[in-house]
């Protein structure tokens, strides 16, 4: 096997210094969403901010959907990847949580760029209709092969579904772990229609390219 470097959070915060760090409006977003307690922990982390917003450049993505927005911090990410033109529609049932992240994308100058979309990503992602050239999946994890199945033929060939959260905390090579994210992983693994490719950042983050 070859050699995983544990990332720890003081290397953590030193990648991030050392690639693309948070500017003070991320910052700012997630001093804030700290405040809210418990539910702080459904971030994604800084790293892989950096990581959605140069995926969504290299890919020259121009129109990108997210499930799962909470107070906006991966979107803004996404949306600072896309071009002036670019749109990002963000699926979220909560008014209160994506409210906080309006005003960060206003101070950011992507709000225009962003649609959001209040309600249930059940229905809300099955009315998505045109083309995509990436998706960011970071809602209910039960829900995540339908999200899949549902999303993936409005992806361009080459374009990119990411997964949150893949790993469960390294549970999902134990015998009783998350059931959702084990069948998930199974699921797509097997799929003739994709390549995927699962990363150890954050809780796991599952790159699929639309063949
Ligand atoms: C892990 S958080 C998303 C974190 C966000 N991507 C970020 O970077 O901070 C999950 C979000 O999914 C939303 N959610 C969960 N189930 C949903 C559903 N069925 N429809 C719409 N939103 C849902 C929750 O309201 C929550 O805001």
């Amino acid at each position: 096997m070859g050699h995983q470097v544990p990332v720890t959070e003081e290397l953590h915060d030193y990648m991030v210094a050392h690639g693309m760090p948070l500017d003070e409006i991320a910052t700012e977003l997630r001093a804030e969403t700290e405040k809210l307690g418990n539910p702080a922990g459904m971030l994604t982390t800084a790293d892989q901010a950096g990581l959605l917003t140069m995926l969504t450049r290299l890919i020259g993505a121009r129109r990108a959907v997210e499930i799962g927005t909470f107070t906006g911090f991966s979107a803004l990410a996404i949306s600072r990847g896309l071009p002036d033109d670019g749109e990002l529609i963000c699926l979220d049932v909560s008014d209160e949580w994506t409210s906080i992240g309006r005003k960060y994308w206003e101070r950011a100058g992507v709000a225009d760029k962003i649609d959001l979309r209040i309600g249930d990503a059940h229905d809300s992602a099955a009315k998505l209709d045109g083309e995509f050239d990436l998706a960011f999946v970071d809602a209910d994890k039960d829900w995540y092969i339908k999200y899949f199945e549902t999303v993936l033929p409005l992806i361009r060939p080459n374009g990119l579904m990411l997964f949150d959260n893949t790993l469960a905390g390294g549970r999902v090579i134990e015998a009783d772990g998350p059931a959702d994210r084990k069948e998930f992983n199974a699921h797509i693994a097997q799929d003739d229609r994709v390549d995927v490719v699962m990363l150890g950042i954050g809780d796991g983050l599952t790159l699929v390219r639309k063949k």
